[in-house]
C-alpha cells in the first residue's frame, strides 16, 4: 500500500480551499438529462459535448433555442418537447436543470435528490451536487479546472491559459509511455520503478 505522498493542510487560518473531488465520467456510459433549452442550456452544452462528444444526452423543454436544436442535431441529442415532470427522470444517472423557472429549478433538485441522482442547477451553488469546470483537452490528456465556484470567469481564464501552453503533443508522450508501458517485464513495483526512472527528467528543475 502506498502511503499519500503529503496530506495538504486544510486551509491556513482566514483562507478557504477547494475540497471539491473531480472525477473523470465515462459520458457515454451515462444517461444526461439537462433540463431546459435557452441560453444556459446551450452554455452548459456546448461545453460538455466540447468535453464529451460522446456523451449519452437528452434535453427537456417546451421551447429549444436554435442553437441548441443545431448542436443536438450534430451530435445526436435527443430533444423532448415538454415541461418537466417528475418521470423525466426515470433511467437517468445525471441531471442539469438549467430552466429560467427557480421553482421549477428547485423542485428538480429535490426530485433528483430523492432518486439519489447527482443534480446541478446552472450556476445556483447551493443546489448543485456537482460543479461543472473549465476543462482542457489535449489528445489523452484532460485538466479539470475549478474555483470552487468562487470566480467562473477566473476558471474560463485559467482554461484558456492552459490550452495555450500545454503542447499539442503532450499526447505523442503518453502514447509514447502507453507502447513502453505494455513491453516492461516483472512485478507492479519493477514496472512502476522503471516507468519513474524514464519520466524522472520531465520534473527535474
Ligand atoms: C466553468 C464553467 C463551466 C460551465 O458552465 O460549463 C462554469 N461557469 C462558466 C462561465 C461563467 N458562468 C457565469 C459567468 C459570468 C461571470 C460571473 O458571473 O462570474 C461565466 C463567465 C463567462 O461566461 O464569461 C455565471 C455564473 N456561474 C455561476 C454563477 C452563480 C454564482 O456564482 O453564485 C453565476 C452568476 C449567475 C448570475 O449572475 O445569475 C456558477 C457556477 N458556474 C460554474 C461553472 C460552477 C463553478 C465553477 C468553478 O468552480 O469555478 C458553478 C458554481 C455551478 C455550475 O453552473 O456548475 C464556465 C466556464 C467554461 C469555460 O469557458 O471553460
Ligand atoms: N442568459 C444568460 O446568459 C444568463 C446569465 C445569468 C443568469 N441567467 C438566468 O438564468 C435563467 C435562464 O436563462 P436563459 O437565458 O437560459 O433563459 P431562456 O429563456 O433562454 O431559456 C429558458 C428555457 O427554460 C425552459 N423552461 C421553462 N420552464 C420549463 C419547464 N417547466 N420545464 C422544462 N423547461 C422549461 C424554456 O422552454 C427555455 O428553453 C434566467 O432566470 C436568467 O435570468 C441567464
Amino acid at each position: 500500500m502506498k502511503r499519500l505522498e503529503q496530506v495538504p493542510p486544510l486551509g491556513a487560518e482566514g483562507t478557504s480551499r477547494n475540497n471539491l473531488y473531480p472525477i473523470f465520467l465515462r459520458m457515454h456510459k451515462i444517461q444526461t438529462l439537462i433540463v431546459g433549452g435557452g441560453n444556459v442550456a446551450l452554455e452548459k452544452l456546448t461545453f460538455l459535448l466540447k468535453s464529451s462528444p460522446n456523451a449519452n444526452v437528452e434535453m427537456l423543454a417546451p421551447f429549444f433555442r436554435d442553437e441548441v436544436k443545431e448542436l443536438a442535431k450534430q451530435f445526436d441529442i435527443r430533444l423532448i418537447d415538454m415541461s418537466y415532470e417528475i418521470s423525466s427522470l426515470c433511467d437517468k444517472d445525471l441531471v442539469i436543470a438549467a430552466t429560467d423557472n427557480l421553482e421549477v429549478n428547485k423542485q428538480i433538485y429535490h426530485d433528483a435528490k430523492q432518486r439519489h441522482l447527482l443534480v446541478n442547477v446552472a450556476d445556483t451553488p447551493e443546489f448543485c451536487d456537482f460543479y461543472l469546470g473549465g476543462i482542457v483537452t489535449k489528445g489523452n490528456v484532460k485538466i479539470a479546472i475549478s474555483t470552487n465556484g468562487k470566480s467562473p470567469t477566473t476558471a474560463k481564464r485559467l482554461r484558456q491559459f492552459f490550452e495555450e501552453v500545454i503542447p499539442d503533443d503532450v499526447n505523442i508522450l503518453v502514447e509514447n509511455l502507453n507502447q513502453y508501458r505494455k513491453t516492461i517485464k516483472g512485478n507492479f513495483e519493477q514496472k512502476v520503478s522503471a516507468l519513474n526512472k524514464i519520466t524522472e527528467t520531465l520534473i527535474s528543475k
